[in-house]
């Protein structure tokens, strides 16, 4: 892809990502911490940079929901859960990563609506690919369940380093957050989410 390209845009035909103008704001950027974006190893820099942050938010240009559409007819009424998706997102105040692992579940409810397995991980690169927080992705992640399978419960629990508290800041490397959200039954009955509980953290 040349300079003068544009990122695809989304299936949707929405905004685009101006890759250029990226590029130029990289190339300020390097400027103004005092480097010289004209010395042979960063002459590629600014564009690379540009199309490193269009794949970063890709998310922003998509609505993940849309990988919900997938949904089978099983009349299954027992916990669905999928532990330890990879996840890599970008911390929104310092746009640095934040990544660890996501486990997302639910229960059908009466209509039996049953995704297919590998949209939920592609439920959580669809909002993780965008400027986060992990208390939001945590929470959109849920939400998105509950609008289009219309589950008896959902719950979601992402465990996260941010490399913004780990390589400046406060420098804690190792440190782990740990978010979650709970709707429906996983909200309403402890035993339930005690027992979602337990099967993520394996104890
Ligand atoms: N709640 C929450 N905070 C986050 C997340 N990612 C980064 N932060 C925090 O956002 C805060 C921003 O604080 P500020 O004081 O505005 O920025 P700062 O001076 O760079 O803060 P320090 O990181 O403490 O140096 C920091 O405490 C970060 O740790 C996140 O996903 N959730
Ligand atoms: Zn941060």
């Amino acid at each position: 892809m040349t300079a003068t390209q544009q990122a695809p845009a989304a299936a949707s035909g929405a905004q685009v990502v101006d890759l250029p103008r990226a590029a130029s704001a990289v190339r300020e950027l390097l400027l103004a911490m005092g480097e010289d974006p004209d010395r042979a190893g960063l002459l590629d820099t600014p564009m690379r940079v540009a199309k490193a942050f269009a794949e970063q938010f890709s998310g922003l240009h998509t609505d993940p929901d849309e990988v919900l559409a997938t949904v089978f007819d099983e009349q299954h009424s027992e916990m669905i859960l999928m532990r330890d998706i990879e996840m890599y997102s970008t911390c929104e105040h310092h746009l640095v990563p934040f990544f660890g692992r996501a486990h997302v579940g639910y229960i059908p409810g009466p209509d039996g609506r049953v995704t297919g397995l590998s949209k939920l991980a592609r439920l959580v690169d669809g909002y993780a690919r965008r400027p986060q927080v992990q208390e939001r992705l945590t929470t959109q992640i849920a939400d998105a369940l509950v609008r289009r399978l219309r589950p008896a419960g959902a719950i979601v629990v992402i465990e996260a380093e941010h490399l913004c508290m780990a390589m400046r800041g406060v420098r804690k490397p190792g440190a782990t957050t740990t978010t979650s959200a709970v709707r429906g039954i996983f909200q309403s009955r402890d035993r339930t989410r005690a027992e979602a509980m337990s099967l993520i953290t394996g104890r």
